[in-house]
């Protein structure tokens, strides 16, 4: 479903750079992404999602090639088949749970926001056990909650593909392991395509298929030159 043919991806000529020959990531696949910090893993997630283009190649997702793209058709592609996890959380301070969670609909028209997307919002809440906290600000959530509400924010959309950018670096176990299963939970029912970063060597027995970055960037780890 996902494809990467060819790519060559660099933020300035003389900085770091990625190869990427081919990269094929299918439906229902749960990817992880490792390799020690500056190597490129976040560009990667970067390309696969459009955020940045490759110098040259092309990425697939189905038969859409995102390079073929302009940025606003980009920008709708990942909005409606795409969700994003990010390790910060990102939610908006000034509103609510739910609001946070309905966001994709408030920032773009051509997602509908309509009765029944509310309904699902406020049930994907509920699902996370954050039922009774709807109305609630982020200032007043735990850490746990401030992620889950960013997983339902990634899923009230149905996206195709869940992008997660270290979703659980800033939880204790506890709290990783809960976020870990709503969102293999989620993507088994509904065959949905899962990319994360990873640190975390205890959470990658959970993943079909894990690849490191190192493989395709010309990054030098520092300690072992150094060593
Ligand atoms: N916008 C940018 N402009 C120029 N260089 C950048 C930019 N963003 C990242 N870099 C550099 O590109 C390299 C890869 O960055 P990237 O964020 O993809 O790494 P990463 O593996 O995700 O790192 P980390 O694990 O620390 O988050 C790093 O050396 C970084 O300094």
């Amino acid at each position: 479903m996902i494809k990467l043919e060819e790519i060559r991806f660099f933020y300035t000529r003389d900085s770091f750079n990625l190869s990427i020959p081919q990269l094929a990531i299918g439906r229902s696949e749960k990817l992880a992404i490792t390799g020690p910090s500056g190597c490129g893993k976040t560009s990667l997630l970067n390309l696969i999602s459009g955020i940045v283009r490759p110098v040259s190649g092309k990425i697939f997702l189905g038969d859409i090639e995102l390079s073929a793209l302009n940025q606003q058709d980009l920008k709708d592609m990942r909005l409606m088949k795409m969700g994003l996890i990010f390790q910060q959380f990102e939610l908006l301070e000034y509103l609510n749970v739910l609001d946070n969670i309905l966001l994709p609909f408030r920032i773009n028209p051509i997602l509908q926001l309509q009765e029944k997307t509310k309904e699902r919002a406020a049930a994907l809440a509920a699902s996370m056990g954050l039922g009774d906290k709807l109305k609630r600000y982020p200032a007043k959530l735990s850490q746990g909650e401030r992620q889950r509400v960013s997983v339902a924010r990634a899923l009230v959309t149905k996206p195709e593909v869940l992008i997660c950018d270290e979703p659980t670096a800033n939880l204790d176990p506890v709290n990783r392991d809960r976020i870990l299963d709503i969102i293999d939970s989620y993507c088994d029912e509904t065959k949905t395509t899962l990319i994360m970063v990873t640190h975390d060597q205890e959470i990658l027995h959970r993943f079909h298929r894990i690849i490191n970055i190192l493989d395709y960037s010309n990054y030098k780890d520092k300690n072992e030159l150094n060593g």
